[in-house]
């Protein structure tokens, strides 16, 4: 029995744009076949002809309801599960309103602006047994479950240190206006919570979510270069972001990988931008008089972005029933927004305000 999940989409901007044309590819073309997913509203805060053209752009199958308002999308009893691409400023808001609603959400990253509010959304998608995901679309993607199985299947022996970038090499002051959203600070704007949050996530996925959930902690340290968790040793993780030096300057690697995950026996080299990694290399460490090899792994992503994954995901999760998923669970989201929290602390930002 194939699972059909009927979306509403908040917005119309770049990524509700990017994340809706990958749920209207073909599951099969990627080699899904248990879940489906039809778009059956689009809501856009500014006025309803945006929401028709973007139906009318992005050639969505009838029938599918535009609207002038959020509150219309939730409100729609044909909507499942609301995906949210407002500004991260906003994310707060909008996921209260779909989950008092009574809808299941998948919000972007960064789920909120500070921990306090991812809190109290988590409470309230308990309360009313809703599913609630942070949309990290990262995670689902095959090379990073493929990687992280590497880890917990001790390819690389204990992982010791993670060294993870996303950087993109512009120049805000040419490239974005002020009051564009990555620099906007009434949007939450700046790299640590648009781009930063790919680096943690890499640290995260390898150092806290390869154990065993009991086994899970939140960094027993912070600065503002390193973050320490426990491990069965003691593992150190540096995770970096800018706008103006970039990771992978020239896009083929060239200046080396994005993501580099150093183990006892070996290290693994991640490449491609940290949000959509493209190809993995695992390098073992050299063994007296027996020869080591080098292996690459290319996963590139089939047709679109790779956004399809994560929706198949939650798919999956309200078909089986599950409030969250294990791929980004709550409590994982939550700890990472503490360390953003951190972060800001040490650098002196007023975005923790409980608001
Ligand atoms: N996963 C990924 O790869 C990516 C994720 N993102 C995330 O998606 C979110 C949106 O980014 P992006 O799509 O690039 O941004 P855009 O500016 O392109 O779109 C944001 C949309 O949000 C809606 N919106 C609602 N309230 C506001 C507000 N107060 N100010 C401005 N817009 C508002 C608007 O749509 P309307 O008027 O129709 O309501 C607007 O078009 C961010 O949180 C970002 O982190 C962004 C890019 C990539
Ligand atoms: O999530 C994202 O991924 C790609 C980046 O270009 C974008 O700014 C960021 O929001």
């Amino acid at each position: 029995m194939v699972f059909d999940l009927k979306w509403g989409i908040l917005a119309t901007g770049g990524i509700a744009e990017t994340f809706t044309r990958d749920l209207l590819i073909a599951p099969e073309k990627r080699g899904t076949t248990d879940v489906t997913h039809t778009v059956t509203a689009v809501g856009s805060s500014s006025k309803k002809s945006s929401a028709e053209s973007f139906i009318d752009r992005l050639q969505i199958p009838s029938p599918v309801t535009a609207y002038g308002s959020y509150e219309e999308v939730v409100k729609d009893p044909a909507v499942q599960a609301v995906y949210i691409g407002s500004p991260h400023s906003h994310h707060y808001q909008h996921a209260m309103l779909a989950l008092h609603a009574g809808k299941h959400v998948l919000c972007e990253k960064a789920l909120t602006i500070n921990a306090a509010q991812a809190k109290r959304l988590f409470e309230l998608a308990k309360q009313k047994g809703l599913f609630f995901m942070e949309a990290v679309w990262t995670r689902f993607f095959p090379l990073s479950i493929q990687v992280r199985e590497l880890i917990q299947n001790g390819a690389i022996g204990e992982v010791l240190r993670v060294v993870s970038d996303l950087s993109i090499g512009v120049h805000p002051e040419t490239e974005w206006s002020l009051d564009h959203r990555m620099v906007n600070k009434d949007l939450a704007g700046g790299a640590l919570l648009d781009l930063g949050i790919y680096s943690l996530t890499w640290v995260f996925q390898i150092l806290y979510h390869t154990l065993p959930r009991s086994q899970r902690k939140p960094p027993i340290s912070h600065c503002l270069a390193y973050v320490t968790l426990p491990g069965n040793g003691t593992s150190t993780a540096v995770a970096m972001t800018a706008f103006r030096v970039g990771t992978d300057p020239d896009g083929h690697g060239s200046a080396g990988p994005s993501i580099k995950i150093q183990g006892t026996k070996g290290h693994i080299h991640v490449f491609g931008p940290a949000f959509a990694p493209q190809w993995y290399r695992v390098i073992p460490s050299s063994q007296p008089n027996e020869p080591t090899t080098v292996q690459d792994v290319h996963m590139p992503v089939p047709e679109g972005r790779g956004m399809f994954w994560e929706a198949d995901e939650v798919a999956r999760c309200l078909r089986d029933g599950k409030l969250e998923s294990e791929g980004l669970p709550w409590e994982e989201s939550l700890v990472i927004m503490e360390v953003l929290d951190e972060v800001r602390r040490q650098g002196g930002t007023d975005l923790l305000r409980e608001s």
